[in-house]
């Protein structure tokens, strides 16, 4: 058994730890304001609560703030309309450092203290004035009835000073003595400054020099639909000035089981964005805290913008403790869950604005699935794709969305799918690998650039194949991310690989020279080899279908491409066209059977040097393969060159005839 030696209360002593609080409590002297301010609006919350139990019949008519300067006096001074001190509230409150009153009000009126939070809690903002102040004193007088007007004045020490005064008015006023070296809040624009960030939204209008300073009026405490999209916007623009407007917004608003309000606004994403940075402005009872939310947003939610306002969220606390805190991990979650529930909700019940935003909004769903997995899964069903399909009233946008009682999913659909203002349909993968399992099971078909792509698009087209366009800057990393997520499917760019269903069989290559047991897919493929001499790249005789086949195109195997766009991401480059390329030529077309025709008739009458068809029926290889090769790249000055004088020279063979 342990023997007790001696049993007792720890001691502290008030002139030691009174200059922690005043100096090591707060991060930044300029807290004082918020802390000041805070104050007078919680005085006036309290009275109106008071007035509205009955207790108290004068007039409320008119809450306000005023901030008033001296500075000859070198004074600074918050008064406030509120609910004022009796000496024994000051005795208590005050003098008792880190007694709140919140929490005694809070029991006592708590009907209406849960419409209108009080800021405070603690019982130490007060004491921040010491930062910036050698005196600070107190003009106080309390709603109660009989009291007395009490003046409290302390310079700094544990020593304080109680008198009479002779104010007359409810209410309070806070003069501070600034110190030496905090002149700067003697300047109305340096107090206004203060205002406009720490208050701005506080529900008391706050005068400099008898001029309302601050919005005082909250938008994200109001209920969203007395708002309408032009005071959204609004809002967004005096938050953003002089930025684009945003897409969409969402209004947050919940009490349970914390306490989060806000509106959050989708921008448009650029490809230069700092994903690492937010730019969302956190308050905690309409004072602002801080605008640097990173632990309080989910990473992949910091390109959105605006406001997010929780009582959860304590005021005075480091980085380090948010990170850890639960409630706020909490928090998190759900404003990620809330942005999801309502890019699933717009995707319901109004498609077309879904589709109009999706350019940019996809890039938002996208990055938010390569980042967190629950939100992958949430947005798994609203994730679209532009289609060369033409969809018809059957193809319609299905979703499946919880509702806002609970747990219920219904799923829901809409006959008439949506389009985008130019008339393209959109579709999910799911809906798109369904439509095509009999064609092509399991093979995605996209392009990345409509412009460069269209002759290999065209030809998709043109067979009634079904291709998805893949062209935003984030597709490139989010395809690999879809293919471990739909492990049986494969992804091939248009120009990767011509799909079996391209090609007629019926025309395979027979044997027509029984000699050397050569094709004639061989004979073209050793024409055009000699013709080009490029070692690397790869000619491949193959017979398209459709009159509008070209006659040759070049094909960049997936794999091999998808190497080369790494590499080029790791050197931060540009990717380089490859050397290594498969070169097409479409023996079905008959600019490639007359060509046979010539290169052969050539052999004929060649006694060893070069005939004038031979040369013909090389340039016209070459002609052929930088025609395919146009639609892949542009020309360096050397090839435009070759290409421009070879164009010429044919053009003029040709008349010549
Ligand atoms: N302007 C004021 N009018 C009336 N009472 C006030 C005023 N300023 C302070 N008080 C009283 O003094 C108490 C202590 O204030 P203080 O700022 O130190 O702490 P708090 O506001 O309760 O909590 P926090 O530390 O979170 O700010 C308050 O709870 C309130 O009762």
């Amino acid at each position: 058994m342990t023997t007790i030696l001696e049993q007792g209360n720890i001691s502290i002593h008030t002139e030691n730890i009174f200059p922690i609080i005043k100096k090591a409590l707060y991060s930044e002297h300029e807290i004082f304001l918020r802390e000041l301010v805070s104050n007078a609006v919680d005085a006036i919350k309290k009275l109106s609560m008071v007035a509205r139990s009955g207790e108290y019949s004068g007039d409320i008519s008119a809450p306000e703030i005023e901030i008033k300067f001296d500075k000859d006096k070198k004074t600074l001074s918050i008064s406030d309309t509120g609910i004022g001190m009796t000496a024994e509230e000051i005795k208590k409150y005050i003098n008792q450092v880190a007694f709140s009153s919140a929490e005694e009000f809070i029991t006592k009126y708590k009907d209406s203290a849960a419409e209108d939070p009080i800021i405070g809690h603690f019982g130490l903002g007060f004491y921040s004035s010491f930062m910036v102040a050698s005196t600070v004193e107190i003009d106080t007088f309390s709603y109660k009835e009989g009291s007395e007007a009490v003046h409290w004045s302390c310079d700094g020490s544990t020593q304080f000073e109680l008198s009479a005064s002779d104010r007359t008015t409810v209410g309070t006023t806070i003069t501070l003595t600034l110190m030496e070296g905090e002149e700067e809040y003697l300047e109305p624009a340096r107090i206004r400054q203060l205002i406009k960030t720490y208050c701005d939204f506080m529900p008391v209008p706050i005068k400099i020099d008898g001029e309302v300073v601050n919005k005082h009026e909250a938008p994200w405490k109001q209920s969203p639909s007395s708002l309408t999209d032009e005071d959204y916007l609004e809002f967004y623009r005096y938050l953003y000035p002089f930025q684009e407007d945003p897409l969409l917004w969402i209004h947050l608003n919940t009490d349970y089981p914390f306490v989060v309000n806000g509106i959050l606004y989708f921008p448009k994403l650029k490809p230069d964005i700092d994903i690492t940075k937010s730019s969302i402005k956190l308050y905690c009872n309409q004072v602002f805290v801080t605008d640097n939310c990173e632990e309080v947003v989910p990473r992949f939610l910091l390109p959105l913008r605006g406001v997010i306002d929780s009582t959860d969220i304590p005021l005075n606390v480091s980085r380090s403790f948010l990170q850890g805190d639960r409630t706020v991990r909490r928090i998190a979650d759900y404003i990620a869950k809330k942005v999801g529930d309502s890019l699933k909700a717009l995707y319901r019940d109004d498609p077309a604005k879904y589709i109009a935003s999706w350019q940019d909004l996809g890039n938002f769903v996208k990055f938010g699935s390569l980042n967190d997995d629950k939100f992958k899964e949430q947005v798994k069903d609203i994730l679209i794709f532009r289609t060369t399909a033409k969809l018809g009233d059957t193809e319609a946008a299905k979703v499946e969305v919880q509702t806002d009682e609970g747990d219920a999913w219904s799923e829901v659909s809409d006959n008439k799918p949506a389009t985008d203002a130019k008339g393209n349909f959109y579709t999910t993968l799911q809906e798109y690998l369904e439509r095509n399992k009999d064609k092509h099971e399991n093979r995605v078909f996209y392009a990345t650039d409509e412009v460069s792509q269209a002759t290999y698009i065209e030809l998709f087209r043109s067979q009634g194949l079904e291709l998805l366009f893949m062209d935003s800057f984030i597709d490139t990393h989010f395809i690999p991310t879809l293919e471990r997520e739909y492990s049986d499917v494969k992804f091939v760019r248009v120009d990767a690989d011509l799909d079996d269903t391209l090609l007629d069989k019926e025309k395979q290559s027979e044997i027509v020279d029984p000699a050397t047991n050569k094709t004639r897919d061989d004979q073209i493929k050793e024409m055009f080899e000699q013709a080009i001499n490029r070692p690397r790249v790869n000619v491949k005789p193959q017979a398209l279908k459709g009159e509008g086949a070209p006659p040759a195109m070049v094909l960049l195997p997936e794999e091999a491409r998808r190497m080369q766009e790494t590499m080029a991401m790791i050197q931060q480059q540009e990717m380089q066209f490859p050397d290594d390329h498969v070169l097409m030529v479409n023996t079905a077309h008959p600019l490639i059977q007359n060509l046979l025709g010539l290169s052969q008739s050539t052999i004929i009458g060649a006694d060893g040097g070069s005939s004038p068809a031979g040369d013909m029926a090389t340039m016209i290889c070459n002609q052929i393969y930088d025609t395919a090769l146009m639609a892949q790249k542009g020309f360096d000055a050397n090839g435009m060159k070759t290409f421009v004088e070879r164009s010429n020279t044919l053009l003029t063979k040709l008349t010549e005839r």
